[in-house]
C-alpha cells in the first residue's frame, strides 16, 4: 500500500483551493477538503454540483485548472501517481463495457488493464450478487447488474482508496442493501471510501461525514450531527384542531409568539426555534382539550441541504 510522501500519517486525499473550468465557465470553484485513512465520505450534491468533474480530477483523468490534489501523499498528475493509481478503485458515473462479454470475461479484461490478480474475479462477481450470472453476455444485464459489474471492476486489486459515482444508480433497494453490506466490510477492512450522491437522505447513515457541494463549490462539510445542529434549523409542529377549536389555537399559538401557518387539511403548523421549545410545551398543555393531535417533526439533513442549495454557506472548521 502507498503511504506517501509524507509517510504513514499522511492524509489519504488532500484537496487545496481546485478550480475546473470549461471555456470561461467554472464548474468547480476553488474546493478544499481532505480526508483521513479509514474514513467514509460522503460527497453530495444535486446533478451538476461538480462531483463527477471533482472525481476526475482526484484521478488525474482531467487537469485542474487551480489548486492541488495528493493522493497517498502524492500530487495526482506528478510522475509517482502511477503506483498510487494502482491502489484506488474507481467506479465511474458511467461505467463502459463491451456487450459481447460475459461479466467474468468482462471483469478478467479489467484485471489485466489493472494488473490484478484475475483468479480472485470470479469470488468478487460473487461478493457483488452477481455470482449466478458471470457467463451471460453483458448485453443481457439489466442497469442494475451493469452497475455491480462496475462495483466488482472497483474493487479488484483490493483498493485501499475507492472512489465510487453515484454507486447506487440503477439498483433496486434489496441490492441497495447488499451495496451498504459489501462497503461495511470493506471500511472493517481499513478501505478509505469516498462515494457522492444526489440522495442525502440514503447515504447520510452510512458516511462518517458529508462533504457537500452546490454549483461547484464546497458550501459545507462535517458530520450529518454537526451539520444539523450547526445550521440551527427549526423544528416544526403540526397540530390538528377539534372541530371549531381552530381559532383558538391560532390565538394560542400568536399570543405565546409563533406564527402559525393554516396547512390544507385543518392542521395547524408552526415553526419552532431552540429557544422556543420550552414556551412550546406550555402551549400545548394549555391546548390539551382543543387539540386532536400534534406531531414535532425535527429538521432533517433534506432541510439542511436545501438551505445550502439557497446559497447559505456553513463550513465546520477543524478545531
Ligand atoms: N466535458 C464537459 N464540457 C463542458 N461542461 C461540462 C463537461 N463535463 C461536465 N460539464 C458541466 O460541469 C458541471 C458539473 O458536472 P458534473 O458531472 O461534475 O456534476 P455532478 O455533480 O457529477 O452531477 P451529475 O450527478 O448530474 O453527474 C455541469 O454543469 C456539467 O454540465
Amino acid at each position: 500500500m502507498p503511504t506517501g510522501a509524507h509517510g504513514l500519517n499522511a492524509a489519504v486525499v488532500e484537496i487545496n483551493g481546485v478550480v475546473k473550468r470549461y471555456g470561461a465557465t467554472p464548474v468547480v470553484r476553488g474546493v478544499s477538503f481532505s480526508c483521513g485513512e479509514g474514513e467514509v465520505i460522503g460527497l453530495a450534491g444535486h446533478n451538476g454540483a461538480g462531483k463527477s468533474t471533482l472525481f476526475k480530477m482526484m484521478l488525474g483523468i482531467i487537469a485542474a485548472d487551480e489548486g492541488d490534489i495528493l493522493l497517498f501523499g502524492e500530487p495526482v498528475r506528478g510522475r509517482r501517481f502511477r503506483e498510487v493509481r494502482r491502489a484506488i478503485g474507481y467506479l465511474p458515473e458511467h461505467v463502459a463495457l463491451y456487450d459481447n462479454l460475459s461479466g467474468l470475461e468482462t471483469l478478467r479484461f479489467f484485471a489485466r488493464l489493472k494488473s490484478a490478480d484475475p483468479s480472485r474475479c470470479k469470488s468478487l462477481l460473487e461478493r457483488v450478487g452477481l455470482g449466478s450470472a458471470i457467463h451471460r453476455a453483458v448485453r443481457e444485464y439489466s442497469k442494475g447488474m451493469r452497475q455491480r459489474l462496475g462495483f466488482a471492476q472497483a474493487l479488484l486489486g483490493q483498493p485501499r482508496l475507492l472512489m465510487l459515482d453515484e454507486p447506487t444508480n440503477g439498483l433496486d433497494p434489496e441490492a441497495i442493501h447488499a451495496f451498504y453490506d459489501v462497503l461495511d466490510q470493506l471500511r472493517q477492512d481499513g478501505a478509505t471510501i469516498i462515494l457522492s450522491s444526489h440522495l442525502l437522505a440514503e447515504i447520510q447513515s452510512r458516511v462518517d461525514r458529508l462533504v457537500i457541494m452546490a454549483s461547484g463549490q464546497l458550501v459545507a462539510q462535517g458530520t450529518v450531527a454537526a451539520l444539523a445542529a450547526a445550521t440551527g434549523l427549526p423544528a416544526r409542529l403540526v397540530v390538528t384542531p377539534r372541530d371549531g377549536a381552530r381559532d383558538r389555537v391560532r390565538g394560542a399559538l400568536l399570543a405565546a409568539g409563533f406564527v402559525p401557518q393554516d396547512l390544507a387539511d385543518g392542521e395547524v403548523q408552526v415553526a419552532v426555534a431552540t429557544p422556543q421549545r420550552m414556551a412550546l410545551l406550555g402551549v400545548l398543555a394549555d391546548l390539551s382539550d382543543a387539540l386532536t393531535a400534534y406531531a414535532i417533526a425535527e429538521p432533517t439533513l433534506e432541510d439542511v441541504f436545501l438551505r445550502h442549495q439557497r446559497g447559505v454557506t456553513w463550513v465546520e472548521r477543524a478545531a
